[in-house]
């Protein structure tokens, strides 16, 4: 049975990596997808991985029907074997109802990958379509880690090294960018609680849930 798929996982936990894993694992068998991104940090109609892979992908943007999309492809001739949709959490609720459709009306595969929640721990519109219609909902085996060690479950978005909690839902970035830009980092949900990111963490003062080290 064809099946709509929703890998989920926090920023920088290998979603894209996997996406195009799972690409090239049905290319070399001969099999033809097609591939969908939105808003890429690499540019558009890019799919890109920190691994340093990247493919042509199609932008999928606003206003776009995937589902005509496809069909459009098979009735030129084209062949489709399976869809993957990479930043899934960029489309339009509508925009996953059409993949639904993908899946049921040309009983096809679709993988759709994406981050489920915000900065401010909201679900992104097309994220939360995504848990409504997927026949399931996978989270990656690699965990990222928060910088205490533990899973990391919440992103948040940084400015000079400290947590912000306000500003727009979508701005395309990375993990990892200089202090000074906006960027992003992997917490636990306590330290997102409690905003705390590794650089205030190392910068203020001990946490009063820290426990002491005992020397004897
Ligand atoms: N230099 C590296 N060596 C090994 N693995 C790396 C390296 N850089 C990134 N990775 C892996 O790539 C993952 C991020 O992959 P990516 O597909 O870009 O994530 P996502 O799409 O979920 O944001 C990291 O969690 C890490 O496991
Ligand atoms: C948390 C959060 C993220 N984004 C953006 C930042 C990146 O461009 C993508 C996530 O890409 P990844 O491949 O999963 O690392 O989403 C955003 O726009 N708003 C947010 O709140």
């Amino acid at each position: 049975m064809p099946e709509l798929v929703f890998f989920s996982g926090t920023m920088d936990c290998g979603k894209s990596t996997l996406a195009l894993q799972i690409g090239h694992n049905r290319s070399a068998r001969g099999l033809q997808g097609v591939i969908f991104t939105r808003d890429d940090r690499a540019g558009e109609g890019k799919l890109s991985s920190r691994l340093g892979l990247v493919t042509d992908a199609v932008e999928a943007s606003g206003g776009m029907n995937l589902y005509q999309y496809v069909v459009g492809l098979v009735s030129r001739g084209g062949r489709v074997d399976y869809v993957i949709v990479d930043e899934a959490q960029f489309l339009a609720p509508e925009q996953v109802d059409q993949l639904a459709r993908v899946v049921d009306d040309l009983e096809l595969d679709v993988f759709a990958f994406g981050i489920t929640t915000d900065f401010r721990t909201r679900l992104f519109p097309g994220s939360q379509r995504l848990v409504e219609l997927a026949d399931r909902i996978e989270a990656l085996q690699v965990e990222a880690l928060c910088w205490c060690g533990a899973r990391a479950t919440h992103n948040a978005r940084t400015l000079g090294g400290h947590m912000v909690v306000e500003g727009a839902q979508v701005v395309v970035g990375d993990v990892n960018r200089p202090e000074a830009e906006v960027g992003y980092e992997v917490l636990c949900r306590r330290h997102h609680q409690r905003r705390m990111t590794s650089a205030s963490a190392h910068a203020g003062p001990l946490s009063p849930d820290v426990l002491p080290v005992i020397r004897s």
